[in-house]
């Protein structure tokens, strides 16, 4: 799988059930639109859509859960259930919330990273700051994903990539880091790579259309 994504693009097609497209179908439509695109691989949020997005892209797949807890603001494959509801799914990769923040149950995120890997299944680490890197690397993950940079209370929020933060995690960081979240335009993506990411992904800019229709309706108010 790294072979794959290296030096390429990852789209992100995730609807939630709030969401108009949400649908297996129209996120198995959107990945296939995203392969004939180039991409070479998806990452996508739920079972349903993971297995259908395999079966019609057949590229291979980073996949999450998105789902809430009361006990925790961690909502990106927080606890064990959705890690082995993922492992069902067969997808290469799981995604995780690597964040510095309490887990639902209060969960060890090093031994959900340790039981994703028993599994044979790659690990990424959403992180939201250098900090949480570090500490996912310590704890086995198989590369770094700035998913959740601006997302947590204590991480820097930008209108675009941070790319101070990247900077310093390509030149620490010995597992590839994945530049992903708000990589808004072409000229975006290739700044990243300038930065020297191992992989990135792209998701609103590409699968919701709601989002990018609001850009233009923004632009002539
Ligand atoms: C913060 C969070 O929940 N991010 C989610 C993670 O899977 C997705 O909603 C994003 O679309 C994805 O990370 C790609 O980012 P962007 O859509 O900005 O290209």
């Amino acid at each position: 799988m790294f072979d794959k994504i290296k030096g390429n693009l990852i789209v992100s097609c995730q609807a939630l059930p709030e969401e108009p497209l949400h649908s297996s179908f129209v996120m198995g439509k959107m990945a296939s639109a995203a392969k004939e695109g180039g991409a070479k691989a998806i990452r996508a949020q739920g079972v349903e859509d993971i297995i259908e997005i395999k079966k019609v892209t057949g590229l291979p797949v980073i996949g999450i859960i998105k789902r809430n807890y009361d006990d925790s603001d961690i909502y990106i494959t927080a606890t064990k259930k959705e890690v082995d509801e993922l492992l069902e799914t067969g997808c290469e990769m799981i995604a995780l919330d690597c964040t510095d923040r309490k887990r639902p149950g209060n969960e060890s995120l090093e031994e959900l990273i340790k039981y994703i890997k028993e599994n044979n299944v790659l690990v990424m680490a959403d992180i939201s700051t250098y900090e949480e890197a570090v500490i996912a690397q310590k704890f086995g993950a198989d590369c770094i994903s700035t998913t959740l940079v601006g997302y947590t209370p204590y991480s820097v929020k930008k209108e675009g990539p941070d790319f101070e933060l990247i900077d310093r995690l390509v030149n620490d960081m010995k597992i590839p880091v994945i530049a992903e979240g708000k990589i808004n335009t072409p000229e975006d993506l290739r700044e990243v790579y300038n930065h020297g990411v191992y992989s990135a992904v792209v998701g609103s800019a590409i699968t919701r259309p709601q989002l990018i229709t609001e850009k233009f309706v923004n632009a002539i108010k």
